[in-house]
């Protein structure tokens, strides 16, 4: 197909050559799928439905630029990282894109490769979508819908004054990454750069944590990180009507996160507290079930570490962070679009 553009394919010849062999074959649960008005799912009677939505826009959320394969890849894991932040099992997606008539034919190829290389490893259907012509920029939109057992589901709004407060993986990754994209952070190591950039690019949507948490009924509350950690706590605090204290020395980061805040100081600190698309679980735990976190530790192979608590909520809700006994002021929590 080379680089002729999409325009060459049409509206139907885009879905039935590029978006519908990503499933090339009816997903369990599916009784009716791509080709009809709409989807037709089976819920099973015993479990509730989690439906999510994320979009990603040229631009905004990704530069013109960026590998197709990984952005197919990332638009999944964006949208299978809030079905995990609230326990459950990602099961069925739905797939929308505007598209300008310039993309090429392999863009959208290469693009859908990596949807499918996403849908493949993580067990989860194309049910349907949309196409429509952009007349500016790329916009993709995943609408990810999941199971979970009756009642079962993990909401932000549970954490209770004492809660400890744990995070997965480690913080600041990405936001550095795509710093060092940007041309900010111009300073790093060859191998930072590459480990960096990769997981700005390639979120690890933490599934089996958060069901292992949801079966263990271990967390009050939890959320992904996607708009920056004090952002997000905030999240938590708000509906859950508390405050939280966050310390920086307990903060889990990679050692080239390390190498970066060593060179750069306050200012890169600041920027993995805030700048978002870590995709990690922040949760809220009782202050007894720590041995409970060291069990799901080794079952889901994955680092949590406790990096604060759950306090009173004060005058309003809020979060404190902590470094050597002072608190730190920090202007912006997170990533907002407006
Ligand atoms: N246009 C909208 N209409 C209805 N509900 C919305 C709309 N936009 C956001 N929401 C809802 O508001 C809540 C917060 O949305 P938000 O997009 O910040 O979710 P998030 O998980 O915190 O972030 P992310 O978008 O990075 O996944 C969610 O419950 C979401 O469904
Ligand atoms: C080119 C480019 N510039 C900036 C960013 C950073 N960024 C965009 S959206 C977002 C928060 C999550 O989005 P949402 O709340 O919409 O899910 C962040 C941190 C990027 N990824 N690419
Ligand atoms: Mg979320």
């Amino acid at each position: 197909m080379g680089d002729k553009s999409v325009a060459n394919l049409g509206e139907f010849g885009v879905i039935q050559h590029i978006f519908a062999p990503i499933q090339s074959k009816q997903g369990e649960g599916v009784q009716l799928g791509i080709g009809d008005d709409a989807a037709c799912l089976v819920v099973p009677r015993t479990q509730d439905l989690l439906a999510t939505t994320d979009t990603m826009v040229e631009g905004i959320h990704f530069s013109s630029d960026a590998d197709p394969y990984l952005l197919g890849q990332k638009a999944l894991a964006v949208n299978l990282s809030d079905i995990a932040a609230m326990g459950g099992l990602p099961r069925w997606y739905l797939l929308s894109m505007a598209v300008p008539n310039r993309t090429s034919q392999s863009w959208l190829e290469e693009f859908a490769r990596g949807v499918k290389a996403a849908s493949e490893m993580f067990h989860v259907a194309l049910v349907g979508g949309d196409t429509v012509r952009s007349n500016a920029k790329i916009v993709i939109t995943v609408q990810m819908l999941g199971l979970i057992g009756q009642h079962r589901a993990v909401a932000r709004s549970g954490a209770q004054v004492g809660d400890r407060l744990y995070l997965s993986g480690t913080l600041g990754d990405s936001a550095f990454g795509l710093a060092h994209l940007l041309g900010k952070l111009p300073a790093m190591l060859a191998d930072d750069v590459s480990y960096l950039s990769r997981r700005h690019h390639l979120p690890e949507p933490r599934i089996q944590l958060g069901m292992a948490l949801q079966d263990a009924a271990l967390a009050h509350a939890c959320i992904d990180v996607s708009d920056g950690l004090l952002a997000d706590l905030q999240h938590i605090c708000e509906a859950s009507q508390v405050s939280a204290v966050v310390d920086v020395e307990k903060l889990p980061f990679s050692e080239s996160a390390q190498r970066v805040i060593a060179q750069y100081g306050r200012s890169a600190l600041e920027l993995a507290l805030t700048g978002g698309e870590d995709y990690e679980l922040l949760f809220a735990i009782s202050p007894g079930a720590a041995d409970q976190v060291e069990k799901i530790v080794h079952q889901v192979g994955v680092s949590l570490v406790e990096i604060g608590e759950v306090v009173g909520v004060g005058e309003r809700p809020g979060v404190v962070v902590r470094q050597g006994g002072e608190v730190l002021s920090i202007a912006q929590s997170g990533w907002t679009h407006f």
